[in-house]
This record gives structure tokens, C-alpha cells and sequence, in this order.
């Protein structure tokens, strides 16, 4: 079944025997809540705040899967929620109340024609984890490998139905009272929000999502996605290969394990943006309890792996090729093109004067890039947004709901195992690298766009920064310069090059005359950054590869 609210809205008010006990208990525990924050809300003392956010996460966890469900994406808006609380909303993720072993055993046995007993080797009698929609089992099959078998919680189409409803109604109309500033209407959250729980509880949906997500990663031995066992899955219960793995939740817990929690960050985030920016197919929901690292692969310390895919988001090729560039039109400082980026997503109307928003923005986010890309940070630009948001006519199309939510969540989960991450540190070098080796027709053109003006002369200084900041990253191998230099040599040397030669050519003719200057700077550029023996080097890597 697929979300509609006014058809569930019309099939609740014809059942006001279902309706009206639900609302007195939603009153209720929310009164008790409400109440609460009215009075002890604005304390300063930290216990009476880790007191109201167990309260709100009594209150939540009682009121069921829905209202679960509503506090995890709560728990991934540090611009929303206090920090303080964010701790205690984690717990949502997969701490919840299990439900009964004999309803998952009925489940399984319902939904796959077997009783688990006979089609496991070994099925406990207790799950591993309890999460909002399903609970988890680490079983055995025939063949002798572990598989984690998730069986969704009874009723839940029944109960999501409903509550939907309700909670729909409830923020329409407490949206007038509440202090936000979301772009969009309350409403429209909620539906985005309900639409994708729908999605979710298919988990014919979810391995799909996850097959889809596999194949993309299939040659990156860094990431690791569980194997889907189709025959021990269906709508309603999902067995997967297990993940032999420490959640990224506690830096101590992975350092005790002697994982480097700097290097699963970087695999962390820049799959992320690999998800986003290359692939445009994404996991919304890159929370800490859906994360593991791996060990055991000798020398490979960053390793992650990937679980629940029951939130997952597709990106139009348009939207990703103009995230890429704002990337880089942020960093080069080039606030009119930052202004056009938005207006292209959505964020500005069409028709919208961008004169006024200009230097706005400059004065939103050149502050937040300060002196050094590595002060940027999401969650900043984020509060600083908002303000802007009351100003100008911004607003955030729905489509980006769950891009915004993966990154914020992705950003919270790097900020939670290193306080001092700042998610552009780690995108822009990971944008610069992509544009200088060029290996894509779209990052091609982008590279032009960025190293050229309209008028067809070069801007070294925007090259120099791309290249400063390859060669700033320091990665477990050295710097990342010596491949860059190899794949932007094999550009330019080869058949995908001919167009970089061409623009480079014209630079050199200005006003009809011979104009070489451009090209001398260029050349000194190069043997600046990398000097000859590094140039040879890269030479002889990009030759390699061409004569194959
Ligand atoms: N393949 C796996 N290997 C190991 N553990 C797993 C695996 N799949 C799930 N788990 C564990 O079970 C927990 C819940 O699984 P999952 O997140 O898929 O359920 P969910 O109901 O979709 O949860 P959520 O509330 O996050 O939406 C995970 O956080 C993880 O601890």
C-alpha cells in the first residue's frame, strides 16, 4: 500500500472507534511532554536537560513505530534539536522494546511457507537488535554462514496508516505555533516523510535498494554491503549476509578495536558524496547505527559497511552536476555562480533578482569558508541559512528533503567520532581530484567551466587551488598529487584531452597576437607543484594505461 493521505484521512474519520482512543493517548503523553519543556525547557543545568530528553524519548518509544520514526529524523537535525539531546535520540536507532519471539516465528513461517527451524541451521531465540520497523536475528544458514534476518513488527501498515493521519493533522495545525523556519510547509515534510515510511516497510523494496547499492560499490574493497538471500526473503522479513562489524558510534570502542576512526570518517563521507556526486542514487539514512567498520583487511583501516536500505533516494543527473559545481564555485568564492547554482536547483525562483542575494550570500557563507576551506562546516551554513531564508526568497524544494537529511546525518556522524570534522575538508579535495582527472565527459566540461573564463583565458589561481588542495590531503599513502598528476597528464595527452588542448591553444592567441604569457605561468605552475621528478613520474603512469 502506498501513501495517500486524504484517502487515509477519509478511511480514519469513517472509523472514529479507531480514531478517538489513539488521539486521547497522543494527547496525553504529549501533553505531559509539552508541559515539561514549557516549564524546565530554557535550563541551563544539563541534568534537568538529559532528563527532558529521556523523557522525550520515553514519550516517543511509547507512542510506537510512527513517532519512532519521528524522532530519528529528529535525531539527525542538530539545527533543530539541542546537542544535548541528540545523544539521547540516538538510542532510537536500534535500543527499541522487541516484540514477541512467537509473532516473528509466525511471521517468518507466514511469509516465507517455512518454519524458521527448517529453513535456518540455527535461529535464536532472541533478536539481536530491536529497531522502529523490525527486529533483528543473527542466524545460520545450510551453507554455514551467518545472515541477519530482520522481520518486520505486526500491524505496522495498520498502524502507520493510521498514526500518518494524525501526526499530519497534528503539525498542520500546531505548525502557526511552532518557532520554525523550514522553507516549506509542515505539511509537505510530513508527506515527504510518509511516503518514504511507506516505502519502507516493503522489504522487497529494501533489497532491491540493496542489489542496486551493491553493484555500486562493487569495486571499491573499501565498502562493504551485505549479500541479499532472496529465497529467505519477502515483503515483510529480509535476510541478509551478516556484518562482522563494530558499529561507528563510540570513537573509544573503535580505538580499542585499533580501528582509526579518522580513516573510517574519510571512507564514511567520501562514500557518501561518491553516492551523491558520481552515482546519484543514495542511503538517506547514513545514521551511526547503520554504519560498521570492518577489520582484517591487512593495511586497509578505513573500512565500512552498509545496513538498512529501507531509506534510500535517487538524484536527477541536472541536480548532481550542479551540486559538483557549487562545490567548487563555493571555494573558488564565485558567489554569482553559488547564487545561479540555486537558483537552477530550486532554491530561487526562476525569475527571482539574484542582484541583493549576491552579496548575501557572500556575507552567509564566506564567512562560514573563513580563511581555510576546513572551517566549513554543514551544520553552520545550516543556522545561517535559516536567516537568510527570512530575507530573500529561498525555499527548499521537497526533492532535496532526503539529500539534506543524508548529509546532516552523514556530517553527525563524523562530528560525533571527531568533533573537529568539517565535511567540506574532506568534499572539496574529493571535487578538486575528480575535476583534475577529468575521467568523465561531465567532469570535463566542469573543469573547463572552472579553469576558463567566458571570455576564454585561463584562471591559474583557481587551478593553483585545485591543485593546493590535492596536495594539502594527506592520505595513509602521501599526498594524492602523484595520481592526480598522472590522470591529468593522460588528459591531456589523450583522446578525451581534445578539448582542454584546444581552449589551451586559444589562450594563447589574445587580441590576434601571439600571447604566451598564460602559458608560461601555467608551465611555471606546474613544475612548482610538482616538480620534474614527480612530472616525469606521473608521465610515465599516464603513459602506461594510454599505450595499453
Ligand atoms: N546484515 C547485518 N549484519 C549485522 N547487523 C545487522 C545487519 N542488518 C541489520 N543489523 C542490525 O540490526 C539493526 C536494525 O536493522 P535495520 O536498521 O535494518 O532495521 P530498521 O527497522 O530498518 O531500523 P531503523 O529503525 O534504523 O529504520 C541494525 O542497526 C544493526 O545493528
Amino acid at each position: 500500500m502506498r501513501y495517500n493521505p486524504g484517502r487515509d484521512a477519509r478511511w480514519l474519520l469513517l472509523r472514529p472507534w479507531i480514531a478517538v482512543p489513539r488521539i486521547l493517548q497522543i494527547v496525553w503523553a504529549l501533553s505531559g511532554l509539552v508541559l515539561s519543556l514549557l516549564i524546565r525547557g530554557n535550563s541551563s543545568d544539563s541534568k534537568v536537560q538529559k532528563n527532558l530528553a529521556r523523557m522525550l524519548l520515553r514519550t516517543l518509544t511509547n507512542l510506537g513505530p510512527c513517532f519512532i520514526k519521528v524522532g530519528q529524523a529528529l535525531s539527525t537535525r542538530p539545527d533543530l534539536i539541542r546537542r544535548d539531546w541528540l545523544d539521547e535520540l540516538t538510542k532510537l536507532q536500534d535500543d527499541l522494546p522487541a516484540f514477541s519471539h512467537d509473532v516473528a516465528l509466525k511471521t517468518i513461517e507466514a511469509e516465507l511457507g517455512s518454519p524458521a527451524d527448517a529453513l535456518f541451521e540455527e535461529f535464536p531465540d532472541c533478536p539481536v537488535a530491536a529497531a522502529s520497523l523490525g527486529q533483528v536475528y543473527k542466524a545460520r544458514v545450510h551453507g554455514q554462514h551467518w545472515v541477519a534476518v530482520k522481520v518486520q513488527r505486526p500491524n505496522l501498515t495498520f498502524i502507520l496508516r493510521r498514526d500518518m493521519v494524525l501526526i499530519r493533522s497534528l503539525g498542520v495545525l500546531a505548525a502557526p505555533l511552532l518557532p520554525l523556519n523550514l522553507g516549506f510547509g509542515l505539511g509537505e515534510i510530513i508527506d515527504e516523510f510518509g511516503r518514504s515510511l511507506f516505502e519502507e516497510i516493503d522489504y522487497c523494496c529494501e533489497a532491491d535498494n540493496a542489489d542496486r547499492f551493491a553493484a555500486l560499490f562493487a569495486d571499491n574493497p573499501a565498502v562493504t554491503i551485505p549479500t541479499v538471500e532472496r529465497a529467505l526473503s519477502s515483503r515483510r522479513v529480509l535476510t541478509t549476509s551478516w556484518i562482522h562489524g563494530t558499529k561507528l558510534r563510540d570513537r573509544q570502542e573503535l580505538k580499542s578495536q585499533r580501528l582509526d576512526p579518522a580513516a573510517l570518517i574519510r571512507t564514511g563521507v567520501i562514500s557518501g558524496l561518491q553516492q551523491l556526486l558520481e552515482f546519484g542514487y543514495f542511503h538517506a539514512d547514513p545514521h551511526p547505527g547503520n554504519l560498521f567498520a570492518l577489520s582484517g583487511r591487512s593495511g586497509d583501516l578505513g573500512h565500512v559497511a552498509y545496513v538498512d536500505f529501507g531509506m534510500m533516494d535517487s538524484i536527477s543527473d541536472s541536480d548532481r552536476l550542479t551540486l559538483t559545481g557549487a562545490v567548487v564555485h563555493l571555494i573558488n568564492k564565485d558567489f554569482e555562480a553559488v547564487a545561479r547554482d540555486f537558483q537552477q536547483l530550486g532554491f530561487l525562483a526562476p525569475n527571482a533578482d539574484l542582484t541583493p542575494i549576491i552579496p548575501a550570500l557572500e556575507e552567509v557563507l564566506g564567512g562560514s569558508l573563513g580563511d581555510s576551506v576546513g572551517s566549513f562546516n554543514f551544520k553552520a551554513i545550516t543556522d545561517r541559512f535559516s536567516e537568510l531564508m527570512y530575507d530573500y526568497p529561498f525555499r527548499v524544494p521537497a526533492r532535496f528533503a532526503l539529500i539534506i537529511r543524508a548529509v546532516v546525518s552523514q556530517e553527525g556522524l563524523a562530528l560525533r567520532l571527531d568533533p573537529q570534522f568539517k565535511i567540506i575538508a574532506v568534499a572539496y579535495p574529493y571535487v578538486a581530484k575528480r575535476l583534475l582527472a577529468g575521467d568523465t565527459k561531465e567532469m570535463r566540461e566542469k573543469l573547463m567551466e572552472v579553469i576558463f573564463d567566458g571570455d576564454g583565458s585561463l584562471r591559474l589561481e583557481r587551478l593553483q587551488s585545485l591543485l593546493d588542495v590535492v596536495g594539502k590531503e594527506q592520505t595513509q599513502v602521501g599526498t594524492e598529487l602523484l595520481p592526480v598528476a598522472g590522470a591529468g597528464l593522460k588528459l591531456l595527452l589523450g583522446r578525451d584531452g581534445g578539448d582542454l588542448r584546444r581552449r589551451l591553444l586559444l589562450t594563447l592567441i589574445k587580441d590576434d597576437r601571439l600571447d604566451t604569457t598564460d602559458l608560461k605561468k601555467l608551465t611555471a605552475l606546474m613544475g612548482r607543484t610538482f616538480g620534474p621528478a614527480r612530472l616525469a613520474q606521473g608521465m610515465l603512469q599516464s603513459l602506461n594505461p594510454l599505450a595499453a
